[in-house]
């Protein structure tokens, strides 16, 4: 008998940090492994993501999972009950065979990744190897990834008090894991502390557990952030650097154009393109995730060219989808893909994704959600596949600790057997 078959399958209700169910779920093994998981669940999402079941449980004001639950227990325990656990693209295969549309609406995305990472989970620990070591290409070193952290939310995480959604700090001097993280928990520190001065309340936290300050403007916030960072006793841009999210696909209108709310300004693409390019030249930023809308290709390819020189990261652009990324790169649009496994639904397809942005040159940056638990499995991804980089929100809240805290540990146990990737991760840095 095969110590690594699917004997059974168990699901639950569990909450997410904004406290709305999501899909718990545990895989048990022949030969007595277990892997468990929750999965998170995004709010400024892509119209093109893998779609999570929710069904109109009144309990949750009509946000259940109660009907994802039942399928995995049901039709998808019975689907996969006798397959190895260790045979992660059989497995998401037969899973997304059995939900047959292209994205995993009838049996719901929670349900199927929430068993695809339980089963790599039951896999790893029937091996009785960490899940960063199980699910690692043979013969390749643990890779550490380059941080990037929430300081100052807004947009779709902080009720629009901003229209950028992301202001984050990316210790770019930090030679190890653990050092750029504690530069960021200081900038994050030092950054309230230049908001109390201004009389703002810092007890206002987002989503991700970032500030959530009401600003008068997006270039204030960048303000804030660089002075938070000198605070913190850095150096911006040598020490550490400025990523955004803008998630403009949120704030672009029917005609087509972006209406900066807390500016009340209106801007085609270009000028939108135009105006990031000011903040560029005036602020120490590295990275920019969805400079322009999901859909805005020809706004994407100028950004591309305007922008160039600086990492330009798709979310929305991409949703983690093979065929979205390979547009992109055959057009020469963005230099990164931010990999958000529940965009994609399964372990396999995420995995895929990353291998080809790697194939391209393209920089990877694996991401947990806006609604996320207090589950670690994100920071093994990150380490065992080599992404170079991540992005799971503020040091503050035990969502996002969880993974801090899981890459901490790694780095303390592996010492030199790991590498840090550190700034050269960035994907403009791969290329100049
Ligand atoms: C993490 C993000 O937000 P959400 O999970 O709400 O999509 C993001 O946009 O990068
Ligand atoms: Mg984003």
């Amino acid at each position: 008998m095969n110590d690594t078959l699917i004997t059974c399958l168990f699901a639950w209700e569990a909450l997410d940090s904004r406290g709305k169910p999501t899909v718990g779920c545990e895989v048990a093994l022949a030969g007595g492994g277990r892997g468990t998981t929750t999965v998170p669940s995004g709010a400024s999402t892509g119209r093109h993501e893998a779609r999570e079941l929710r069904d109109g449980d009144a309990r949750y004001g009509g946000n259940g999972v109660s009907r994802a639950v039942a399928n995995v227990t049901g039709e998808i325990a019975d689907a996969v009950r006798g397959l190895d656990a260790t045979d992660q693209r059989q497995l998401d295969t037969t899973l997304r065979t059995l939900d047959g549309t292209a994205d995993l609406g009838r049996l719901g995305s929670n349900a199927v990744l929430a068993v695809s990472v339980a089963a790599a989970r039951a896999a790893a620990d029937a091996r009785r190897v960490s899940l960063y070591e199980a699910i690692a290409e043979p013969g390749t070193t643990p890779l550490l990834p380059l941080p990037m952290i929430n300081i100052i939310s807004g947009g779709a995480h902080a009720g629009r008090a901003l229209d950028v959604q992301d202001f984050l700090a990316v210790p770019l001097g930090a030679t190890a894991f653990a050092q750029a993280i504690s530069w960021a928990s200081r900038v994050r520190a030092g950054t309230a502390d230049i908001l109390a001065e201004r009389g703002l309340p810092v007890a206002l936290v987002a989503d991700e557990g970032g500030l959530g300050p009401v600003l008068p403007s997006n270039r204030t916030a960048l303000d804030m952030l660089v002075q938070g960072i000198e605070r913190a006793g850095l150096r911006p841009g040598d020490d550490v650097g400025i990523a955004i999210d803008i998630a403009a696909t949120q704030f672009q209108q029917e005609d087509g154009s972006y209406r900066l709310a807390a500016e009340d300004r209106e801007l085609t693409s270009a000028a939108l393109v135009e105006e990031l390019a000011d903040w560029c030249a005036g602020y120490p930023i590295v990275s920019l995730e969805d400079a322009l809308a999901e859909d805005d290709w020809d706004g994407w390819s100028l950004a591309s060219r305007r922008l160039a020189g600086r990492q330009l990261l798709g979310d929305d652009l991409f949703v983690t989808d093979l065929d979205r990324l390979g547009r992109g790169i055959n057009q020469g649009v963005a230099n990164a893909v931010l990999v958000k496994p529940n965009q994609t639904g399964t372990l396999d397809a995420a995995r895929t994704v990353v291998r080809s942005a790697h194939a391209a040159g393209y920089g990877t940056v694996l991401s947990a959600r806006s609604g996320e638990t207090e589950d670690d499995w994100l920071a093994d991804l990150a380490v065992g596949w080599r992404t170079g980089q991540i992005k799971v929100g503020s040091t503050t809240r035990s969502e996002r600790t969880a993974k801090w805290n899981r890459l901490l540990r790694i780095e303390a146990e592996l010492g030199s057997r790991a590498e840090y990737a550190g700034a050269q991760a960035l994907a403009f840095a791969k290329h100049s």
